[in-house]
């Protein structure tokens, strides 16, 4: 189930894709997802801050581009494979490899070990492999997306992550895409482009739109 943050947009129906508001079961479900989601997004807007200092800007460079959010909190259920899906998809792949879109993921997830695997690719050699993100009580997993690394011109990796849950229970994770606003334009910054050989490595995209781009590739 995906929630999205409100579109600047939201009107009347009929909805463009992802506008709209989002349906509850009930209300405390809507209170205690809300809570957390605003935690979470006072604790990308610190993590902007710090990206902001790392790379010698103002502190509050990257406030004009990710305020207001356009979040996005998954919750997501892997079910144990059945035989006969096991058949269909032997290798067990739940999620299939990608980079997520925006800033920052801020997964939770439950106990389970061995099915968030992320892609680790050695810088000298070039070596690809898949090592296990295990779930860290009391921490989240945090990767970085595709708007960082056109920002950063590469210089921040967007991983390629995938879910293999061959396991016999119910897994579940809760992932908060803490994204740049629908409207933010993002380019490579010209001190990255200076950083990495000086040449960009990637244009200006608009941030509803890729992700607009990457929705329909997926449904
Ligand atoms: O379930 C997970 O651990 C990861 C899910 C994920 O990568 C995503 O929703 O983008
Ligand atoms: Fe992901």
């Amino acid at each position: 189930i995906d929630f999205y943050a409100d579109h600047p947009s939201n009107s009347t129906p009929p909805y463009q894709p992802l506008h709209g508001h989002n349906l509850y079961p009930n209300e405390q479900f809507k209170t205690i997802l809300t809570s957390h989601i605003t935690s979470i997004l006072s604790l990308g807007a610190a993590l902007m801050r710090c990206m902001a200092v790392a790379l010698e800007l103002p502190e509050d460079y990257f406030e004009q581009f990710t305020n207001p959010s356009f979040w996005v909190c998954r919750a997501i259920g892997y079910p144990p494979l059945t035989a006969e899906a096991r058949e269909k998809n032997p290798d067990g792949v739940g999620c299939g490899a990608h980079s997520d879109y925006g800033c920052w993921t801020f997964l939770l997830a439950d106990e389970t070990k061995g099915a968030l695997k992320v892609k680790s690719i050695d810088s000298k050699e070039g070596d690809e492999k898949w090592i296990d993100a295990n779930p860290v009580e009391g921490c989240f997993v945090v990767n970085v997306g595709d708007m960082l690394m056109q920002w950063t011109n590469g210089l921040f990796r967007s991983t390629i992550h995938q879910v293999v849950h061959l396991g016999n229970n119910y897994r579940v994770s809760v992932p908060v895409f803490f994204e740049p606003a629908w409207d933010a334009k993002i380019s490579p910054l010209q001190s990255c482009i200076d950083r990495t050989g000086g040449k960009a490595r990637f244009g200006e995209v608009q941030y509803g739109e890729y992700l607009l781009e990457k929705v329909r590739n997926n449904f």
